[in-house]
């Protein structure tokens, strides 16, 4: 039986939410069910996701990061699966290392899976975070959805997305339900899939399905892609033009700009929130250990 209550915050950047479990020693046993117990949104407190805050040297995945970045975010899905990286969820991290006084508004190292990102806490609320190069692999994808298919751009934001561009975001359905795409193959642990719809001159409008939550309200790795996807379509490629592109990209929590740099970095600013803080009730997180 566990008798610690365990600290927890809950926090978002444009409403992609999650529970962030400081962990500086890497103390918690963070099984899946744990996790999936936590985001649940009736039974427990609910979000897209975990942040697992630890110290580098603690963590067994990013020891040989702690040399560059002092803490590393321990991404987890709410069905409890592992991530890559999560790009709203890296600006959450520095906004909570900002509120835990670990680190002062400036740039800031991030080790997460995908590598260290390197973070800009503005004074004036919002986040920068440096997402690192899209990789675009050639393979062709088909994204379905209620009998209508899309040609999906694959994308590889240091984790998998594959991005359709849409007349329409309703087309998209409910997204309850993860929508067919083929070939499989392509995405061998999983994908995350979004839609996407022209607003106006480098802005567009996204919705999501990501792996491992299901639709949210926001994706900031999925934003990065579709930035990318979207050039490409329109024919600018930063690589060739030697000058950035920069595109709007509205989400149903809110907008994240995006700015693809002539050596590929690509940048992603946005919002980054805490909402709450308190301890998980001792007795409930025994249950969840059964
Ligand atoms: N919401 C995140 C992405 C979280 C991980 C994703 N579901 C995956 O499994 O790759 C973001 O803001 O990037």
């Amino acid at each position: 039986m566990n008798s610690t209550p365990l600290a927890f915050l809950k926090g978002h950047g444009t409403e992609n939410d999650f529970v962030i479990l400081p962990d500086p020693e890497n103390a918690v046993d963070l099984t899946a069910a744990l996790v999936a117990r936590v985001c649940d949104r009736r039974a427990g407190i609910g979000g897209d996701g975990v942040l697992h805050v630890v110290r580098s040297a603690a963590h067994p995945e990013a020891r040989h990061m702690a040399g560059e970045a002092e803490w590393f975010m321990d991404y987890r899905n709410a069905d409890g699966s592992v991530a890559e990286m999560c790009g709203n969820g890296v600006r959450v991290f520095a906004r909570y290392l900002e509120h835990a006084g670990h680190a002062t508004a400036g740039d800031l190292a991030v080790a997460t899976r995908a590598g260290v990102k390197l973070v800009h806490l503005a004074k004036d609320g919002d986040v920068t975070v440096s997402m690192g190069r899209a990789v675009l692999p050639d393979a062709g994808v088909t994204v379905t959805v209620d009998g209508r298919s899309w040609p999906a751009r694959n994308v590889n934001m240091g984790n998998p997305h594959a991005v359709a561009f849409v007349d329409d975001l309703a087309h998209a359905g409910h997204l309850r339900a993860e929508p067919a795409y083929a070939p499989a193959a392509v995405y061998p642990d999983g994908v995350n899939i979004e839609f996407v719809a022209d607003r106006g001159p480098r802005h567009v409008a996204m919705r999501v399905h990501e792996r491992g939550a299901a639709e949210t309200r926001s994706c900031g790795t999925g934003a990065c892609a579709v930035a990318v996807a979207a050039a490409r379509r329109d024919g600018v490629d930063p690589a060739v033009t030697g000058a950035p592109v920069t595109y709007t990209v509205d989400v149903l929590g809110g907008t994240l700009v995006i700015t693809e740099r002539p050596d590929g970095r690509v940048e992603m600013t946005g919002p980054a929130v805490i909402v709450a803080e308190g301890h998980i009730d001792p007795a409930w997180l025994s249950e969840s250990a059964v």
